[in-house]
């Protein structure tokens, strides 16, 4: 059998394929980059049209009341926090990853007096290890850096925080949280989750692990749209101790009493800033909610699924192509890695063919399989493209050697 002939079995087997009708995908596109940018949900338009044009065009302010403007932020958390293994009111739906990484990273400071050392891998997601730099500038922090199969080596009596990203962006590769958590707790350190890559792919525990703080993207899996607002979660038993830096009015118990000093809101709501982006936020509830109804435990399952039978097919077409995410689809995110000194060219011979991944740099082609609207047969296809780019040789063209702005 082919891989389409393949590929037209698991679709009719596939418990998930109705969903694909509830995201909007342009014609002759095959989207593999789902986890860099999530596609827009069908209902997303509408629920924003109805936002602007009835409860900011026609409510006006009366809407912050009338129509849970003010409480959307928390709201959304806890429709986040299921998906992540948080109870509803440790999660909120706020400002961008690398601003909530800033109050986390320094509220876990503040908690671990004499302690400066943040604790990260090198290769991390670069803005990670910017928001630490930015608390070293301040003379606040100290980072170290350490290879993952070293990081419990370098968990010593000064280290305040162990900051790592669950899924690792480039390669996919994912910690084991569990073992983690419970290594820098033993070292007497907090730990901070970088969820971005996990969140709505697959299923993560928070709680389970005991993790101390989280953070994650709006946009990717959880399809927010560009520039959706991200999440933080706080464990409750931190919510009486924490002091975050960034104490803005959102932020405070009670915002509309407005009285010159600050007093942090207790729960979750402490970790807001300024006016909640409305807009942002009506986005993201609608892909928040489709992702929690199709459920992270089925999407996992498809996303493996996908990615093994990506890999399988590129077989069947006999590429050869040096595979960098762990051959262990349990041991990896939503996505699948592959080195080449053309990588950059390659993917945008596929992107010209209608095939759209990512490249990162300096050599790796990323292809993500989001598991709410991908079938297996766009999987079929992107593999054939693929092993025709390469037998071509397709990437020896100028037109894909000139680099883009956005990678
Ligand atoms: C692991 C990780 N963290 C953080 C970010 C960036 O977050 P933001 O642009 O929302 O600050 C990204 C992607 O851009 C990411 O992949
Ligand atoms: N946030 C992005 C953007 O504004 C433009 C282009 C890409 C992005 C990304 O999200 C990159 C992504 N975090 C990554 O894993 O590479």
């Amino acid at each position: 059998m082919t891989p389409e002939q393949r590929a037209a079995e698991f679709d009719a087997a596939d418990p998930l394929a109705a969903y694909r009708e509830r995201f909007t995908l342009p014609e002759g596109v095959i989207y593999l980059d789902g986890n860099s940018l999530g596609a827009l949900p069908k209902a997303t338009p509408a629920a924003v049209r109805c936002v602007v044009e009835h409860e900011w065009g026609e409510g006006l302010i009366r809407s912050w009341n009338s129509a849970g403007w003010f409480e959307a932020a928390g709201r959304i958390g806890g429709k986040i926090a299921p998906l992540i293994g948080a109870a509803p009111h440790e999660v909120i739906a706020c400002d961008s990853t690398s601003v909530n990484l800033f109050k986390l990273i320094a509220a876990a400071l503040q908690m671990r007096p004499g302690r400066k050392v943040i604790l990260s891998e090198p290769g991390n997601f670069p803005t990670d290890l910017y928001m630490i730099a930015g608390l070293e500038q301040q003379g606040l922090a100290e980072r170290r850096l350490a290879e993952r199969d070293r990081l419990t080596d370098a968990l010593d009596g000064d280290v305040a925080l162990l900051l790592l990203t669950h899924v690792h962006y480039k390669t996919g590769a994912m910690h084991d949280m569990v073992a983690l958590t419970r290594a820098a707790h033993e070292a007497g350190a907090l730990v901070l989750w970088d969820l971005s890559h996990s969140t709505g792919a697959l299923p993560v525990g928070l709680n389970a692990a005991q993790a101390d703080f989280a953070v994650g993207c709006g946009y990717k899996y959880l399809c927010g749209g560009p520039g959706a607002p991200a999440f933080a979660f706080v464990a409750e038993r931190h919510h009486a101790s924490l002091k975050q830096p960034l104490t803005g009015w959102f932020g405070h118990a009670a915002p509309f009493a407005f009285s010159d000093d600050y007093a942090s809101a207790p729960g979750i709501e402490q970790l807001l800033c300024g006016t909640s982006p409305v807009l942002g936020l009506a986005a993201l509830e609608v892909g928040v909610e489709l992702i929690a109804e199709i459920g992270v435990e089925r999407l996992f399952q498809k996303s493996q699924a996908l990615s093994e039978f990506f890999l399988a097919s590129l077989k069947d077409h006999g590429v050869v192509l040096e595979c960098v995410s762990p051959a262990d689809s349990g041991a990896r995110g939503s996505q699948l890695s592959f080195r080449h000194p053309q990588a950059y060219a390659i993917c945008q011979a596929l992107i010209a063919r209608g095939v759209i991944g990512d490249f990162r740099d300096p050599d790796v082609l990323r292809l993500g399989f989001a598991p709410a609207y991908l079938s297996f047969a766009d999987i079929a296809a992107a593999a054939r493209h693929l092993a025709e780019v390469l037998a071509n040789e397709e990437w020896q063209s100028d037109e894909f050697r000139q680099r883009a702005a956005v990678t």
